[in-house]
């Protein structure tokens, strides 16, 4: 039995300003330090022996938090460009409202969610896939199946299509699937590498007695 947990990085200053940003290489705000902060305070009862993150600061900055918080300063960490977000060409620092203004909410939904559409001169999320999954297949995948735990942190589309992989998730559903920032999804194996459950770490509130 073994686990894998990852991490959207904390919100960026680009996502704060509702800019495309793909793989321009925009830092955390504070907001998205004190959302690592809290990744790292609910990864705390789930040490890892390895992690993985892209090439991008905001993701390899949460992930240097999230070890600040869970005392793993001396984790063995690989960043790969594999696990880099999605390009998305030439919407990159383009503001996500103007583009609904300029071509309508559908086409926006069309370049951000779906699994095939191509923005211009970016990645689908499919191609996106098509980079992530061999990655995580060669590089990733053994370790678990070698009962080790390994924490990925990395972005919200290259995520979405490792979500699609380990949850079988169709390209029709995956449009639906969001992931936010800096919460923590858990993802347990059994000795066979047969996913068992799949969850989200979240602050637990306190039950109101009836
Ligand atoms: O701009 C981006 O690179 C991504 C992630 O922040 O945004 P979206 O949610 O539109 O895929």
């Amino acid at each position: 039995m073994t686990y894998l947990a990852i991490v959207r990085h904390g919100q960026s200053v680009w996502n704060l300003e509702n800019r495309f940003t793909g793989d321009v290489d925009v830092d955390l705000t504070p907001q998205g330090e004190a959302e690592a902060r809290q990744a790292g305070q609910l990864l705390k009862p789930y040490p890892v022996d390895s992690a993985y993150t892209s090439i991008l600061k905001r993701a390899i900055r949460t992930l240097a938090i999230i070890e600040e918080q869970t005392g793993q300063t001396s984790l063995p960490v690989t960043q790969s460009a594999a696990l880099n977000e999605r390009s998305y060409g030439s919407l990159q620092g383009l503001n996500k409202d103007d583009i609904a203004k300029q071509y309508g909410v559908v086409q926006l939904d069309k370049w951000r969610r779906s699994y095939d559409e191509v923005p211009p001169q970016g990645e689908s999320l499919e191609h996106t896939y098509g980079r992530v999954i061999p990655y995580f297949g060669s590089e990733i995948e053994p370790k678990l199946k070698a009962g080790q735990r390994v924490l990925i942190v990395a972005h919200g589309n290259s995520l979405r299509s490792l979500m699609m992989y380990l949850e079988q998730i169709s390209p029709t559903d995956i449009a639906k699937t969001e992931l936010a920032t800096g919460v923590p999804r858990l993802y347990e194996f059994d000795a066979d590498m047969k996913l068992t459950n799949a969850t989200y770490l979240s602050v637990h509130q306190p039950s109101t007695p009836q």
